[in-house]
């Protein structure tokens, strides 16, 4: 599929609860990419912080963040593949991560506050509470048409989800071929 070949790393997006995390890692079975859970690259003070209720600021991201683009960097150099569940909220935190970099997509989780929060209400055992949700959505710069980043709905199973991110990628490697 040379929309998905052409990329060393998938990025998916979004806000807290948005399923970044759950459809990664089923994108990664499907694609037999790695996963890597963003929140892993948290510093403890991150967490500790979001954990009691407070957002994040700019300032808490940018090593998050460029730690997770290290990753990234280290994974493309090697040759490998990874899909990373990262929230990758504003426009100048999605351009951290790419480095300029034109072998990186997104994959943005696009929902409902409403529907999100219900999610939320019924995950269990997560750092993250469901009352900074409206925080995320505030903080949240959609992507725009300039980005490279494919964008799903998230009102639909998993499965159904990754069918249309693996479409989308597929639609966009052959649109890829034909300009080049
Ligand atoms: N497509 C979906 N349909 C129903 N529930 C979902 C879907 N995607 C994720 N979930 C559930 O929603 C909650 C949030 O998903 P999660 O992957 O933790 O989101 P994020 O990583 O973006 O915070 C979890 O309890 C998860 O099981
Ligand atoms: O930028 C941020 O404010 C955080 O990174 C946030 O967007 C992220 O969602 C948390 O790390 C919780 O992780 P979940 O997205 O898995 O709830």
């Amino acid at each position: 599929m040379a929309g998905v070949e052409a990329s060393c790393a998938l990025i998916v997006i979004g806000v807290s609860g948005s399923g970044k995390s759950t459809v990664a890692e089923a994108l990664g079975r499907r694609l037999d990419w790695r996963f890597e859970d963003g929140d892993s690259f948290h510093p403890p003070s991150n967490v500790a912080k979001m954990s009691a209720g407070h957002p994040l600021t700019d300032e808490d991201r940018w090593p998050w963040l460029n730690a997770i683009a290290d990753e990234i960097a280290r994974v493309c150099k090697a040759g490998e593949h990874v899909i990373i569940a990262c929230s990758a909220l504003k426009h100048t935190y999605r351009d951290v991560l790419l480095r300029g970099r034109d072998d990186v997509r997104f994959v943005f989780l696009k929902g409902t506050q409403e529907l999100i929060a219900d999610r939320l209400a019924h995950r269990k055992g997560h750092f993250m509470p469901p009352e900074l949700l409206t925080s995320q959505f505030r903080t949240l710069e959609p992507p725009g048409a300039s980005e490279h980043v494919i964008t799903v709905s998230i009102d639909e199973s998993v499965e159904a989800i990754v069918e249309d991110i693996l479409q989308q990628l597929k639609f966009d490697g052959e649109k890829h071929e034909a300009m080049s």
